[in-house]
């Protein structure tokens, strides 16, 4: 008998591999020093419509009934206005699929991520670029896609082209899927690798928060620094953060890479999105490791698109879990977000 999600899961592996392509393809052709310096989000904008419109092509070739929590909608590809950008998206995407997709299908396929989420059935959640700033940076950033049922994520999958797949050799072998299904543990292969090999993650075995490394933001608007500051002081911890955009931070502590994962509040009117935590969620429950929100809350993924019913995100390797959410409550305080 297949494993529980086993169609699921093959389909959301090839579903990220083929948006990472996507996305590597608009890195290529169309980052240049001019966008950077112009700081033109374009490249990211039709990356982003191309990855979701493959990712829910597929998704609907396979589980048609299933619904979509994606970022984006179609709105701007409309009408004239649309015109140029929606040629663009439609030629990406019809590069990366199987079969040749209209206009139409495109747009319609966008928008298949439109569903509002909540605490009932199947749906797939998906940020088709995570970490659009590390993108056009050329540094980390992710494809995540995770299915969700009743409320639980049981299924991740995170896409990560310019992770390096060992660490410890930070210049080669670039290009990581993590994987993740309820109950069978978290694994990672190559991206675009011939075959299925695939290794087991853990998150690291240290005990003591002193001895630990945390890793956070690029964007100081994203997660406070200074916050994270003072939380490692307060822990004894003397390695400096690493800093990396995206979900990739998520893989990073599944892997042992880091062993405590940090984003604070920086505004209290800020509500996180399912779409930017569900895969690595699972990815570090099932390598062994633990994901609250700041008060040691586990993140209710059952609210509809965004995780309205938690602040900031704690992810840890399981052991170091209760002094670093001590340490981030002494912090935090009653302190208003940011302050
Ligand atoms: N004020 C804020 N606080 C926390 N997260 C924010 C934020 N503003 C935007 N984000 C989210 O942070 C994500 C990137 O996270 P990170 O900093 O870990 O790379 C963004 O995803 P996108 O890049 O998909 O838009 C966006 O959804
Ligand atoms: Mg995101």
């Amino acid at each position: 008998m297949p494993a529980y999600l086993a169609a699921e899961r093959a389909a959301a592996i090839e579903a990220v591999e083929r948006a990472s392509r996507v996305c590597t393809a608009v890195f290529q052709r169309l980052v240049t020093e001019e966008t950077l310096t112009k700081r033109d989000k374009s490249p990211v904008t039709v990356a982003d419509f191309g990855a979701q419109a493959v990712v829910n092509a597929i998704l609907e070739k396979h589980f048609p009934d299933d619904p979509v929590v994606g970022e984006e909608d179609s709105k701007d590809l409309q009408g004239e206005a649309g015109r140029a950008l929606c040629e663009k998206v439609v030629d990406l995407v019809n590069a990366a699929v199987e079969r040749p997709m209209s206009t139409d299908e495109v747009l319609r396929a966008i928008d298949r991520g439109q569903y509002a989420g909540g605490s009932t059935g199947r749906h797939w959640t998906l940020d088709p670029i995570d970490g659009t700033k590390g993108f056009l940076r050329g540094e980390q950033f992710a494809v995540c896609l995770a299915l969700i049922i009743d409320g639980k994520v049981s299924l991740g999958v995170v896409g990560c082209p310019n992770l390096p797949f060992d660490m410890s050799r930070p210049t080669e072998d670039r290009g990581v899927l993590a994987v993740a299904v309820e109950g069978q543990g978290a694994f990672q292969r190559r991206l675009h690798a011939d075959g299925d090999a695939e290794e087991r993650m853990h998150a690291s075995s240290v005990a003591n928060a002193r001895d630990a490394s945390f890793c956070e933001s690029v964007e100081a608007g994203h997660s406070s620094h200074g916050d994270s500051a003072r939380i490692a002081e307060l822990l004894g911890i003397t390695k400096q953060s690493l800093r990396m955009d995206s979900q990739c931070k998520y893989v990073a502590v599944a892997r042992g890479d880091a062993d405590i994962y940090l984003r604070l509040p920086v505004s209290s009117s800020y509500t996180e999105k399912i779409w930017d935590h569900a895969a690595g969620n699972i990815i570090i429950r099932e390598a062994g490791g633990r994901v609250s929100d700041v008060s040691g809350e586990p993140l209710d993924f059952s609210a509809g698109r965004t995780l309205s019913r938690n602040k900031g995100v704690i992810a840890t390797n399981g052991r170091v879990f209760d002094a670093v959410i001590a340490a981030v409550q002494r912090t935090l305080g009653d302190k208003a977000p940011g302050a």
